[in-house]
């Protein structure tokens, strides 16, 4: 089925997705870019792509990859959905900005599309479906975060505590985020010509002086970041594996 076809039926009920995965994860180190690390017979992508592709409300994906990737399996569908890839940037948010503009042109201006890592694996659908639900009825869009649930120290120079930060009110960012195509096109934008770089989408839409919603999602949906995360997902998909929840 044609990317065109399926975004045609887009509109009534489904959005699309965009995956920054230009990076080149070196808190993780290793010879690869912690994308395409094997876990469980697939490369980590693999799994956040099925993640999102296998929810009946997400038609098709735009991965935005480095322009040099020589690790990408030339994937054009999961899922029986179309995956479509861009050239990321040297930034994520300039990789996101390069996804939105690679959208199928029938995806348009004030659909909502989902931005999620590559290098978070674990989104669980009920998750993804809360932020659906809450997020296409805000009139900005949603993110996905958890509540900070640790005291939080502000550190000095010498490697002591400077201090205590109070963190009543204080939620970790996770993704997917959701929001409309220009205006987060827009807010991208403006971040990049005012020389900011945002570390995620919400960041870029504040500056524009809208206040997405936050919307609590598990703390299992973590970043891979260093391989200890990896050996925390490789725990959590045995976990899965021997419950017999689906993969
Ligand atoms: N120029 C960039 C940088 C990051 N990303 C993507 O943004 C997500 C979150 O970024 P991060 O976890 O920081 O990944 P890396 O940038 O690869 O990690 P590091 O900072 O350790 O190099 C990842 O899926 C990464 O591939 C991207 O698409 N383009
Ligand atoms: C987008 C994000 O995952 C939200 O927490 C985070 O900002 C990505 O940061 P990174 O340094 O690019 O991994």
């Amino acid at each position: 089925m044609s990317p065109g076809s399926l975004v045609a039926g887009a509109h009534a009920a489904q959005v699309w997705a965009i995956v920054p995965a230009a990076g080149r994860g070196q808190r993780f180190g290793g010879a690869m870019p912690k994308q395409y690390v094997d876990v469980a017979g697939r490369p980590l992508i693999a799994h956040a792509l099925h993640a999102l592709l296998s929810h009946p409300a997400v038609c098709g994906a735009v991965v935005a990859l480095a322009a040099d990737d020589a690790w990408w399996p030339g994937w054009s569908s999961m899922d029986g959905k179309p995956l479509l890839r861009v050239d990321g940037a040297d930034s994520r948010a300039g990789s996101v900005l390069a996804a939105l503009g690679a959208l199928p042109e029938q995806v348009r201006a004030d659909d909502f599309v989902l931005v999620h890592d590559a290098a978070r694996p674990n989104l669980g659908h009920a998750d993804l479906g809360a932020l659906l639900e809450r997020g296409r009825g805000d009139p900005v869009g949603a993110i996905l975060a958890a509540p900070v649930r640790d005291t939080l120290k502000r550190a000095g120079d010498d490697g002591g505590i400077d201090g205590t930060e109070p963190r009543e009110r204080l939620w970790r960012a996770l993704t997917p985020q959701l929001f409309r195509r220009l205006q987060l096109t827009r807010a991208l934008e403006a971040a990049r010509e005012a020389g900011v770089e945002v570390t995620d989408e919400a960041m870029a839409m504040e500056r524009q002086g809208m206040r997405p919603l936050l919307v609590e999602g598990d703390e299992d949906n973590f970043k891979i970041t260093t391989t200890s995360d990896l050996a925390r997902f490789e725990f959590l998909l045995a976990r899965r594996t021997l419950h017999g929840e689906n993969g």
